[in-house]
């Protein structure tokens, strides 16, 4: 249930305004249009009872602004040393691998997934196993500071709305997919016909939305090209345009799969066009990795509004290549982070912006023209009036901290120990759409 200390209240004009449930006061950091960095200090925020932001101003303004939203000051919540974030959101992350996470990291991609990924996959027929293992990752991330992921599941069906049932249940942002494959000459028992898996998905899909889940959706989720015959691609291509749906899955990751899928798709001019053939590059569409995509590629990308998943722990975890992010955003292609569990050994989103600028800095290591990434650029969301309240209240000075402070540290220095050397126990509070969802609300 929301907390709602105030009532609702009336504006000079005598409009009803929304309800304000609560208001903060301090630091809060965000990303804008002009800098990958914003600080805004002694200032206020107040979220509605709709869990979004109804006002963003400066302190020196909070008895209008209490007057106007009608809120009491004295309910005002300090944040003294603490400062609010934005949410961080996975973009690819495999929940069924989350069992194995942090373990495997010892073959290629194509031998990694015959070995480790395809026999843990089936075990996601039965339901009390992917009863624990999704509980775990969805809390898991949530404590990590993830508020949106985007998730693959597996073939089966009623598991991967349990994935979604789960997240629901946490409060957890999340697109859902329930995986594609109708090819698998390593482990055949994985895998499914065509039919089966067009039907299935439609299922999938009506019974996920049925459900009417306030921040899940459906992703249609073929798993990469070589798991998919071209039936099954352009039938997946139908369903997500015939209802407007996000697409993800994997392209250009590993030099191996490179090289087959061209043998495979020899009629197709790349990899790319492998998926565009089949309606499945659109401005809903997610790739992960691209490490190999070529310039013509990477501007297919750019028409089609398609973003691409860096998952740089998994890339360098099975030595799979490097992206080089400077030359995607040359590009002018969307861009976001992902773990990628389990080729990612690291569930957390902080991992995934260390590990993004390491592998930038090798980029430069091997050519000094290579300009590094910095952690400024690592945009995340914004605090804008009229967005969901998806933040994350972060103490640098919880008793446990992973790192130290020191007299006169800036709050840009703050923030940047943190995005280096913080971790969960300084994510005190994790808010979904308004929703306190950090600690737990068991
Ligand atoms: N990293 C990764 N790449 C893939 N390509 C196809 N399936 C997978 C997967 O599960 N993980
Ligand atoms: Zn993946």
């Amino acid at each position: 249930m929301r907390f709602l200390p105030f009532a609702a209240s009336m504006t000079s004009n005598n409009e009803t305004v929304s309800d304000i449930a609560r208001v903060y006061r301090g630091t809060f950091v965000h990303s804008t249009q002009n800098a990958a960095v914003e600080i805004l200090k002694d200032t206020v925020l107040g979220v509605d009872t709709e869990g979004r932001i109804a006002f963003i101003g400066a302190a020196a303004e909070v008895a209008k602004l209490a007057e106007t939203w009608g809120f009491r000051i004295s309910d005002v919540r300090h944040l003294g040393p603490r400062f609010f974030m934005p949410g961080l959101v996975d973009t690819h992350i495999h929940a069924s691998q989350y069992s194995y996470t942090g373990t495997a990291l010892d073959l290629p991609l194509l031998k990694w997934l015959e070995t480790y990924t395809f026999p843990t996959e089936v075990n996601y027929k039965d339901l009390d196993f992917a009863q624990d293992v999704y509980t775990k990752v969805v809390k898991r991330t949530l404590r990590n500071g993830t508020t949106t992921a985007c998730y693959f599941a597996t073939i089966y069906t009623d598991s991967s709305l349990l994935l979604g049932e789960i997240a629901d249940k946490y409060g957890q942002r999340a697109l859902v997919g329930k995986v594609c494959m109708d090819a698998n000459n390593a482990v055949p028992l994985y895998k499914e016909t065509v039919d089966h898996s067009t039907k299935e998905t439609n299922r999938f899909i009506g019974e996920l939305l049925k459900r009417k889940y306030a921040l899940v959706r459906p992703i249609v989720t073929p798993r990469f090209a070589l798991s998919c015959t071209p039936p099954l691609l352009s039938h997946l291509g139908e369903i997500a345009k015939n209802n407007d749906l996000h697409i993800q899955s994997h392209i250009s990751e590993n030099k191996e799969e490179v090289a087959l899928v061209k043998k495979q798709f020899s009629d197709s001019e790349s990899y790319a066009e492998v998926y565009h053939k089949h309606n499945l590059l659109t401005d809903k569409t997610v790739m992960a990795h691209g490490c190999y995509l070529t310039d013509s590629e990477l501007e297919l990308f750019r028409k089609t509004g398609t973003a691409i998943s860096h998952c740089p722990n998994s890339n360098i975890s099975l030595c799979s290549g490097m992206l080089d992010v400077r030359r995607v955003l040359k590009h002018k292609v969307k861009l976001g982070l992902g773990t990628d569990v389990a080729g990612g050994y690291s569930p957390s989103m902080l991992d995934a912006i260390r590990r993004a600028l390491d592998t930038s800095k090798v980029l430069n290591i091997q050519d000094a023209e290579h300009k590094t990434l910095t952690f400024e650029e690592e945009r995340t969301g914004n605090f804008q009036v009229g967005k969901d309240f998806d933040a994350l209240l972060i103490n640098p000075l919880v008793p446990d901290s992973p790192f130290d402070m020191f007299p006169n540290e800036s709050t840009k220095g703050v923030l940047e120990k943190f995005l280096n050397l913080g971790d969960d126990r300084n994510i005190e509070e994790v808010y979904v759409a308004g929703r306190k969802v950090i600690p737990f609300q068991e």
